[in-house]
């Protein structure tokens, strides 16, 4: 039995794509300029493929354009530098994704760091890192932003809370800290290594679970009343599972999301919204 209020996901997106939409229509009357997004997936991986095409589907429903860039599985480090820096000069291209994961023999974080910080509209760069832990404009990590607007969209009062994010990515859980950091909430980062992690998630006003394993975070780890946010994205015989044992965790949770159609659509979202600013900013205006 669920007890917990579900975060509705897909209604903020929907709210975001909106407000895209008119940014995107606002800039093409006003400078006729066609926001635009480069998608680069190498490999075969198909659930990057498949996140890959939500993406591009996601433009195309608000009105951007976009450039898909497929690169085989053998493609080496420097091709796909190469690749990005030419997506870099492009300037009707506003956006650079890199899908990750790349396959093993790519250096990711020298493909990462060939995207301008101007095209950053995945906040994936050292750049970005940077003015998302300052708090200064720049562009956010897409899945770690989305979560910060869930958590606004349904007024949950971050300042001064204990938030445990579980998980220390450099796409996730790190750039997740530092938001969190940035909105005034004492902030606990758990790992592989952390002793004790039941005990430090009952002690958690909010819990952020990007682990990457399925129904790792236990229902009786919840403290009651607890915001419970899992960023996971599993796949399992009956779709995705997320990173929460979502039936126990919701009895004792105030608020929890659902997967699927809680922090996924937000990812995207978020992609684009971003992608809409970088335009206006390349294009000089304030929109
Ligand atoms: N360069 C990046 N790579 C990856 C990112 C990222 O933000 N930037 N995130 C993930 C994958 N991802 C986007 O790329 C992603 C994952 C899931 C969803 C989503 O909408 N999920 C739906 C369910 C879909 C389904 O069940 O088939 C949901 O949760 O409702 C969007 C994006 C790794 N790589």
């Amino acid at each position: 039995m669920t007890t917990a209020t579900l975060i509705d996901g897909k209604r903020v997106a929907q709210d975001v794509q909106q407000q895209t939409a008119a940014r995107v229509e606002k800039l093409k009357q006003a400078v006729g300029v066609t926001a635009c997004l480069a998608t680069v997936l190498v490999g075969e991986d198909p659930a990057s493929a498949k996140y890959v095409a939500a993406k591009r589907r996601l433009c195309e429903k608000l009105g951007l354009a976009s450039v898909f860039v497929k690169l085989d599985e053998t493609t080496t480090t420097e091709q796909l530098v190469d690749k990005i820096n030419e997506l870099g000069r492009d300037a009707n291209v506003h956006g650079i994704l890199l899908q990750h994961p790349v396959p093993k023999q790519i250096d990711e974080r020298a493909a990462f760091e060939a995207i301008p910080a101007q095209k950053d509209v995945d906040g994936v760069t050292f750049h970005s890192f940077g003015t998302m832990f300052y708090g200064l404009p720049g562009y956010e990590s897409c899945t770690p932003g989305g979560i910060i607007r869930l958590l606004d969209a349904y007024d949950v009062d971050i300042r001064g809370k204990h938030a445990v994010v579980i998980g220390r990515s450099a796409i996730l859980g790190k750039p997740m800290a530092g938001l969190l950091l940035n909105r005034d909430a004492t902030v606990t980062v758990c790992h592989s290594r952390t002793v004790d992690l039941p005990e430090l998630v009952k002690q958690a006003d909010i819990v952020v679970a990007a682990v990457g394993k399925p129904a790792f975070v236990q229902g009786d780890w919840i403290k009651d009343g607890a915001v419970v946010i899992d960023a996971g994205f599993n796949p399992g015989p009956k779709g995705n599972i997320g990173d929460v044992d979502f039936e126990p965790a919701s009895e004792r949770a105030g608020l929890i999301t659902p997967v699927p159609g809680g922090v996924g659509p937000m990812t995207l979202a978020v992609l684009v919204e971003q992608t809409s600013i970088a335009a206006a900013r390349q294009a000089g205006v304030e929109i």
